[in-house]
């Protein structure tokens, strides 16, 4: 059976992906698994909304869509983070075809709520077959995450949880979140295990917050597919293991712990 690790790297660390990073791809395909990477970019689509002067705002964790805020959210996702991942990638002599969303309809999502959100996406499905040409070429599909509505017109969707999405789609068995913290932190020290319950907690009192509060729903949502494992790790994780796997905050399922 192909293991699939979906790999999501946030955009708050886009800027800092280290070599090791890129290593622990490579470490993934040498040992037999097939790693898909799908990113964000929140932090430069920030910086080039002030640039460009055009407002925008969260709710609920994302961000509310019009028309010029899709069209700079699609130049930063799909053009800058798109290439620069795939061509780091290449540099460590591995094959990698980036592509987003609306690529041969990858991702096609419907439209949450406009009223409220505007033109942000909820993936309702995932041209698998396209993922699965393009491992059996030997590559790592490096996924932007616009999606493609059912009137071929596009939609912002949340890196989190595009990842979430993709790797229920794919029968993936690990889904890795990369971020700027080296896990989940509760009183100044990282959580190595967490369950539903204890995040719930967490959000309530206010410990899980803002960026955190998408990625563990992400994460939860995950696990109710064919995932073993759900792992919130930084990219500068303390211990990476042979396969390539960054040491952080495991999220297990509620009945794995006792808590
Ligand atoms: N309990 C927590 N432990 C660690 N980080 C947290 C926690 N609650 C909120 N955060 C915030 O979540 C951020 C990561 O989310 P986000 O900025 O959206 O990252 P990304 O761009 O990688 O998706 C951290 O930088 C931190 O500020
Ligand atoms: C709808 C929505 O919020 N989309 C996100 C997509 C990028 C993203 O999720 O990037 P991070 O992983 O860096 O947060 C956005 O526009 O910022």
């Amino acid at each position: 059976m192909r293991e699939v690790v979906i790999v999501k790297c946030g955009g708050s660390t886009a800027e800092q992906l280290t070599p090791a990073f890129f290593e622990s791809l490579k470490a993934m395909k040498d040992s037999g698994l097939y790693p898909i990477v799908v990113h964000g970019g929140g932090p430069a689509i920030n910086t080039m909304l002030e640039k460009l002067d055009i407002q925008s705002e969260f709710v609920d964790g994302l961000r509310r869509t019009t028309k010029p805020v899709l069209d700079t959210a699609e130049m930063i996702l799909s053009g800058k983070m798109n290439k620069y991942i795939v061509s780091e990638i290449q540099k460590q002599g591995q094959k990698a075809v980036g592509l987003s969303g609306v690529d041969g309809e990858l991702l096609q999502a419907e439209c949450i709520n406009e009223e409220k959100l505007g033109l942000v996406g909820e993936i309702n499905k995932v041209e698998t077959s396209l993922l699965n040409v393009l491992m059996e070429w030997g590559a790592i599909p490096v996924i932007a995450p616009i999606a493609t509505d059912e009137s071929g017109g596009r939609l912002n969707v949340n890196a989190d949880s595009a990842a979430s999405s993709i790797a229920t789609a794919m029968n993936a068995t690990r889904l890795l979140f990369i971020t700027d913290v080296n896990g989940i932190y509760a009183n100044n020290e990282m959580i190595s295990q967490i369950n539903e319950e204890k995040i719930e907690e967490l959000i309530q009192s206010g410990v899980i917050y803002g960026g955190m509060v998408p990625k563990v729903k992400a994460a939860l949502a995950g696990l109710k597919g064919n995932i073993k494992e759900v792992v919130i790790a930084g990219a500068h994780g303390e211990r990476t293991t042979s396969e390539g796997f960054i040491d952080g905050t495991t999220i297990v399922k509620n009945s794995w712990i006792n808590s």
